[in-house]
């Protein structure tokens, strides 16, 4: 074996389109009766919505980090770290170390001799990913409050709106799964590549960080631009309102260029949320219940005032006497026509941890928002979680916080501007 991938061409595109069709004829027929369920998928089946494992995105772009705006991959491995060390140089080298790293994995390649010639050798990189291609993995990283508390000096340099988020309505947050000096979301449309992007991320910072909560991530539940919308495990389209065009991306996701300090402009905030769903409850509530939680139709996803997906809910429309999106369900409450204009970028999937120690299914919504001002999470938060018809069916287990710098030019690392 050499260190060049071989498996770079492989590519499941037209297997995968044609596994797509084959789902929405049976969904056609047996699932959505009625005609709620649209045949195709709203934008049509383009390029942004097929599986091609030998497409891979850029790292040094200079500009925003990939794994943002980027379309959401098919699957993504989460997992925030403690600093163990309190020497700012040894930052400074995981964070050029994890940048070089993480440059390589995008583009397919392993992050060093997967087959050394010396049997004594220790492998430099793991393997598993070896025969996969980049899969369009992304590797975001984020760099959460703690970087710029009493240890390393860099309090001066902190992001101005980076601060812990405070304890919000219905939080039922475990220690075990809050918090992290740094994270690292990885999304791939191969979960193998995914996985092996952090473990070898994990291995190269052992002496200078510990993990500290991680969740595997399936089946995106949100859409970019030129996809289709995903189902979260609730069974509803999860997605259909995000942010998608450049403007807003400009307007609501990245930091502006003279309200923090300049190696965060391009940057961003990301809000993780670890959301466990009652699944046996859920799935014992009819289907008119479901959707006055959200608002929302359940099949073709269009708002209870009626339309299909992407028509503009009217809040204001009654039907008997009652608005015809429920006031307190999820959509009314969290929609920008009623939170004061806040919009955030949502990039969420699907989790289970298998079965609790009751039987019962363990699985629910990793929530990751974007966005430019982390307030905006916090004001929406503060409206779910002390009215939200769906609190009854759902529990903020884990949370956490953090800037997430902007990508690096060729030659530099991430948030170099940090330690100038
Ligand atoms: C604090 C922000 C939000 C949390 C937490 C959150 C959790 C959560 N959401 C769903 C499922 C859906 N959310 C939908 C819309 C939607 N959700 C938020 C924010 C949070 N959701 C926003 C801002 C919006 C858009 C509202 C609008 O403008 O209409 C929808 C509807 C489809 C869509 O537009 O995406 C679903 C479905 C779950 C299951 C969940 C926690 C487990
Ligand atoms: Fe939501």
């Amino acid at each position: 074996m050499t260190d060049t991938p071989q498996a770079k061409g492989l590519s499941r595109r037209r297997l995968f389109a044609g596994a797509g069709a084959a789902g929405v004829a049976l969904g056609a027929a047996a699932g959505f009766a009625g005609g709620r369920a649209s045949a195709e998928p709203a934008g049509g089946a383009d390029d942004a919505d097929t599986v091609d494992l030998s497409r891979s995105h850029e790292f040094y772009t200079g500009s925003h980090q990939a794994g943002i705006e980027t379309e959401p991959q098919r699957h993504c491995v989460y997992m925030t770290f403690d600093l163990t060390t309190t020497s700012v140089q040894d930052l400074q080298v995981l964070l050029a170390r994890w940048s070089a790293g993480i440059a390589q994995m995008m583009a397919g390649r392993p992050v060093g001799t997967v087959d050394p010639d010396r049997s004594s050798a220790v492998p430099q990189d793991t393997g598993e990913a070896y025969d996969l291609g980049p899969s369009s993995l992304t590797v975001t990283v984020g760099l959460g409050p703690g970087v710029f508390d009493h240890r390393f000096g860099l309090a001066a340099k902190r992001p101005k709106l980076l601060a812990d988020l405070p304890t919000l309505p219905s939080d039922v947050l475990k220690p075990e799964l809050t918090g992290g000096d740094l994270s690292l979301q990885a999304c791939a449309d191969d979960p193998q590549v995914a996985y092996h992007a952090i473990r070898d991320l994990a291995r190269m910072g052992r002496g200078t960080v510990n993990t500290r909560w991680t969740v595997m991530g399936f089946g995106r539940a949100s859409a970019g631009k030129g996809q289709s919308t995903p189902r979260n495990l609730m069974g509803f389209k999860d997605g259909t309102r995000n942010i998608r065009e450049p403007e807003d991306f400009d307007r609501y996701v990245w930091v502006g260029h003279d309200s923090e300090p300049v190696w965060m402009r391009g940057g961003t905030y990301q809000v993780a949320r670890k959301i466990r769903m009652d699944i046996e409850i859920w799935d014992s509530s009819d289907r008119g219940t479901q959707e006055g939680i959200f608002g929302r139709s359940k099949g073709a996803g269009g708002p209870l005032s009626g339309g299909s997906e992407f028509t503009t809910p009217d809040f204001h429309k009654m039907v008997a006497g009652k608005p015809a999106i429920p006031a307190k369900s999820h959509v009314a409450l969290a929609a920008h026509e009623n939170n004061g204009g806040i919009k955030i970028l949502r990039r969420s999937y699907n989790f289970t941890d298998g079965i609790n120690e009751l039987g019962q299914l363990d699985a629910g919504l990793l929530f990751i928002a974007y966005q430019n001002d982390p307030g905006h999470f916090v004001t929406l938060q503060r409206r779910l979680g002390s009215a939200d018809l769906l609190n009854e069916y759902i529990s903020h287990i884990g949370s956490g916080i953090f800037a997430v710098p902007p990508a690096p030019k060729p030659g530099h690392y991430l948030a170099e501007g940090l330690f100038a």
